[in-house]
């Protein structure tokens, strides 16, 4: 499949720690024809992060210029730092015609599901629970308690915006969660 002429996009949108970016990797082993969106974002990169692979890694000046120069197609702040996603992530993507995917947060992908309409899907990925939200963020290791506060706590704004995707995926048995992605991305691209 080729996405040049077509130009759709993939929104996957979730809660910090339901587990978008674990389906998301999965769709791109499984979809040559999908690519992520390298998004850009000020927060420090974790460990074993990569500059330009699961973010370009932007000081707070850097980033701002982006916004003035209107490089952003969306971006938000979030738990205390800025994230984007780059118009020419996404283009040079559709260009080369692969179907870009962008793992981000609820009001961005708001924004780029009004800016897209028809030619996109989103795919919000809920917890079992706020509890196992909990639990997940916790075992992955990447939150301080003061992050992992912030992150909770909009958790539960960003669950009341489920509905307003095109599609919502409870992950709680990983593999059913995914193979439910996996048909709505299938029918998606194909269509
Ligand atoms: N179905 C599942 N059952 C148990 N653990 C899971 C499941 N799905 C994901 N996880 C684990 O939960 C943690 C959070 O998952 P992941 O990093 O994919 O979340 P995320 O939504 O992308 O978070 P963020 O928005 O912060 O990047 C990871 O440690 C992941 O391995
Ligand atoms: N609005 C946007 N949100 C984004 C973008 N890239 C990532 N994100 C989301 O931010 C949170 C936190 O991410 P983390 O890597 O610090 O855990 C998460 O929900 C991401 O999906 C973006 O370009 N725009």
């Amino acid at each position: 499949m080729n996405n040049k002429e077509t130009g759709k996009v993939i929104v996957i949108v979730a809660p910090s720690g339901a587990g978008k970016t674990t389906i998301a990797r999965k769709l791109l082993a499984d979809y040559p024809e999908i690519k992520f969106s390298t998004s850009a974002t000020t927060r420090p990169a974790r460990e074993g992060e990569k500059d330009g692979r699961e973010y370009y890694f932007l000081s707070e000046e850097e980033f701002n210029r982006k916004v003035e120069k209107g490089d952003f197609l969306e971006w938000e702040s979030y738990s205390g730092n800025k994230y984007g996603t780059l118009q020419s992530e996404v283009d040079k993507l559709v260009e080369s015609g692969y179907f870009p995917l962008l793992d981000i947060e609820v009001k961005g992908a708001l924004n780029v599901q009004r800016i897209y309409d028809s030619n996109l899907v989103s795919i919000f990925i809920k917890p079992p629970s706020l509890e196992v939200l909990e639990e997940r963020l916790t075992n992955r290791g990447s939150e301080t308690d003061e992050t992992l506060s912030k992150r909770l706590k909009r958790a539960e704004m960003e669950m009341q915006h489920a509905d307003d995707f095109d599609y919502s995926v409870v992950n709680d048995d990983l593999e059913t969660a995914y193979a439910e992605v996996k048909e709505i991305i299938e029918s998606f691209i194909t269509d």
